[in-house]
């Protein structure tokens, strides 16, 4: 479970990227966090992951307050970034034993999560190779697969499809599916509405810094009483600002 309370963060004392957000999001579901470019996502999961430190307001992890326990708080949650250009000197498997050592995961465990992982996304080959050699999506998927060798109860990804080709996005989405199923928590930012559409259990929609929306697509219709699809909703509330 995520936590924020009255949150707020300013840039440079002038641009509220943030403004009073509060959000609950649960274990067991699949969490979507939309807005226009500029909304405020970013900034959020930077907050929520403890890059970023809040002006005001509190953030928790499964209970855990991220400013004032952030080693317990950091342990709950894998966080995969907007850009997943990182560590390329590294071979992919060095990468992946790098997050392996960094979260304690015994030996036995690391190499059967590898096999595994690297089976669902087709990297099994391409482990070898130094992460520099990647195309975009290879790196988004190691980076994905780092992510998830310690099991985190957790999952924050920050546009995490982007530039994943279909099968790798279909298991994904699948196993964003499994871990919500199993009770755990799957936060994700998107600009992409048709698949918030279809993977969402609830949705927020923030715009300049604010919460528009909280609830199920189901609740949307209700609350605008119509039957729009989610990306005209989302036009709507988001262009009537
Ligand atoms: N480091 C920074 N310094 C100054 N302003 C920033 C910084 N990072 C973000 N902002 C501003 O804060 C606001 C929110 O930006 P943020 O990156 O959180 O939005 P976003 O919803 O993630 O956007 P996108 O969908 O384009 O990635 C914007 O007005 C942005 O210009």
């Amino acid at each position: 479970m995520i936590e924020l309370t009255n949150v707020t963060k300013s840039y440079n004392g002038k641009v509220k990227a943030v403004d009073n957000l509060d959000l609950i999001v649960r274990g067991g579901e699949i969490f979507g966090f939309l807005g226009p470019n500029g909304a405020g996502k970013t900034t959020t999961i930077k907050m929520i992951t403890g890059i970023a430190k809040p002006d005001k307001g509190s953030i928790t992890i499964n209970g855990h307050d991220i400013s004032q326990s952030p080693i317990e708080a950091k342990k709950q949650f894998g966080y995969v970034p907007d850009s997943p250009d990182l560590f390329l000197r590294l071979k992919g498997l060095e990468y992946l034993n790098f997050m392996a050592d960094m979260y304690d995961v015994p030996k036995e465990a690391r190499k059967e999560r590898i096999d595994a992982l690297a089976r669902r996304f087709d990297m099994s080959q391409a482990i070898s190779d130094p992460i520099q050699s990647y195309s975009h999506g290879m790196r988004q998927k190691i980076v994905i697969m780092g992510v998830l060798i310690h099991d985190p109860a957790v999952w924050i990804l920050d546009e995490p499809l982007t530039g994943l080709d279909p099968k790798s996005s279909y298991t994904l989405k699948e196993m964003m599916r499994e871990h919500a199923d199993a009770g755990k928590t799957v936060f994700f930012s998107t600009h992409v509405l048709e698949v918030a559409e279809k993977l969402c259990d609830r949705v927020a929609i923030i715009n300049k810094g604010e919460v528009l929306f909280c609830g199920t697509f189901k609740d949307m219709q209700e609350r605008f009483q119509s039957d729009l699809s989610l990306e005209r909703l989302f036009l709507e509330l988001t262009e009537n600002e």
